[in-house]
């Protein structure tokens, strides 16, 4: 009997794989014209555009019908004030689709030399990230670089990239290519791939594939536990997950990290819990901020709510439009965390109370 996944597992770790190493070859090197601003004020890189072309046209290849839901599209990179970045991200495919890694997946996947892709075909590459999402079906969905602040500050980040079956994610697949392999020697050696199939496991391996660990997040007894959060107090509360650290009397300072990178430490066991709190009305989480690491925790052993205990819903578009926040801890200390957030919600609102009266 085959193994469920098997194939989109390997071709997903080789995109991801690419991907890591053509975002870290422009890693703390981007110069003038290779950033701007989106619409909701976010910034964007040629890394984050040329990593999508790569990671979209080996998905292009491999599985023709699969729908994609990207985080980037190419409307401004059309334009013309976008032609120097274009230009940039076209080296930056090409140069990654077609290097010689030795792997094994060359041809099959339209990888290896002489498989330069045009202008146009890259374009429509990043395009094909522009589903809709839902919840009948196959799709993937991609953030090509998770934690783009992490990115230009020389800090986290990530390439994330999953599978969702009928709302369910099967596969998760992430690179954190600045991420220490062992987080008790964070001068040694870095980049991690992290990888979990619903059902069977999750794993953490070298960017080139090497040394594959199983990983199961460890029993935390209360008082080690400690949070793991967003560097961005934009993206998520520092200052309600101080008073969720009061109720459950924790001293220790929370862990800030940018991206998913927090799931994959919460994994392997480096936090006691992540918690994402809205920081105001109107901001929806997306889809491809959270399908790969909440299957990299559900199958290391945890749990993964939004702040109000529902489970996460990746059927409603490209949004997870019902949730708010995030709660992803161990099996153990999910239900203390989740009644603490509870707690200090309602302290908040009693405040608020009365300092309206
Ligand atoms: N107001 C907000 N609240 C929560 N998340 C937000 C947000 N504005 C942007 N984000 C998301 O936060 C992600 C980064 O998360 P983190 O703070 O954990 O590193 C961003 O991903 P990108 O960096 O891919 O744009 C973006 O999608
Ligand atoms: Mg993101």
């Amino acid at each position: 009997m085959s193994i469920p996944f098997a194939t989109e597992k390997q071709v997903a770790v080789a995109a991801v794989r690419r991907a890591c190493l053509l975002t870290s070859s422009v890693f703390n090197k981007l110069v003038k014209n290779e950033t701007l601003t989106k619409g909701d004020k976010s910034p964007v890189t040629v890394g984050d555009y040329s990593a999508q072309a790569v990671v979209n046209t080996i998905l292009g290849r491999a599985f023709p019908t699969d729908p994609i839901v990207g985080e980037e599209d190419a409307n401004e990179l059309r334009q013309e004030s976008g032609v120097i970045m274009r230009q940039r991200i076209v080296e930056l495919a090409n140069e990654t689709l077609t290097s010689e890694l030795g792997l094994g997946e060359m041809v099959e996947w339209g990888l290896g030399p002489g498989q330069e892709r045009t202008p146009e075909e890259l374009m429509d590459a990043i395009d094909r990230g522009n589903h809709a999402g839902g919840a009948v079906g196959r799709m993937w969905t991609l953030d090509p670089i998770d934690g783009t602040k992490g990115f230009l500050r020389g800090e986290q980040y990530a390439v994330c990239l999953a599978l969702i079956v009928d709302a369910q994610v099967q596969l998760g697949v992430m690179g954190c290519p600045n991420l220490p392999v062992d987080a008790s020697n964070p001068d040694g050696p870095k980049g991690c791939i992290f990888v979990a199939v619903r059902g069977q496991g999750a794993q953490q391996m070298a960017v080139s594939g090497a040394n594959p660990t199983p990983l199961t997040i460890p029993t935390i007894s209360g008082d080690s536990l400690n949070f793991l959060e967003s560097v961005e107090a934009a993206h998520s509360s520092h200052s309600f997950n101080s008073r969720v650290s009061s109720v459950l009397n924790i001293t220790r300072a929370p862990t800030r990290m940018d991206s998913q990178a927090k799931y994959c430490c919460l994994a392997r066991g480096d936090g006691g819990a992540y918690l994402r709190m809205p920081t105001g009305v109107g901001y929806r989480e997306k889809i491809w901020d959270h399908a790969s690491g909440a299957i990299l925790i559900e199958e290391a052993g945890g749990i993964v709510t939004d702040s109000r205990g529902s489970s996460l819903d990746f059927g409603l578009g490209r949004t997870l439009g019902e949730n708010f926040g995030v709660v992803a801890a161990g099996k153990a200390a999910h239900a203390k965390v989740l009644a603490a957030v509870m707690q200090a919600k309602a302290e908040e609102e009693e405040e608020k109370t009365k300092a309206r009266v």
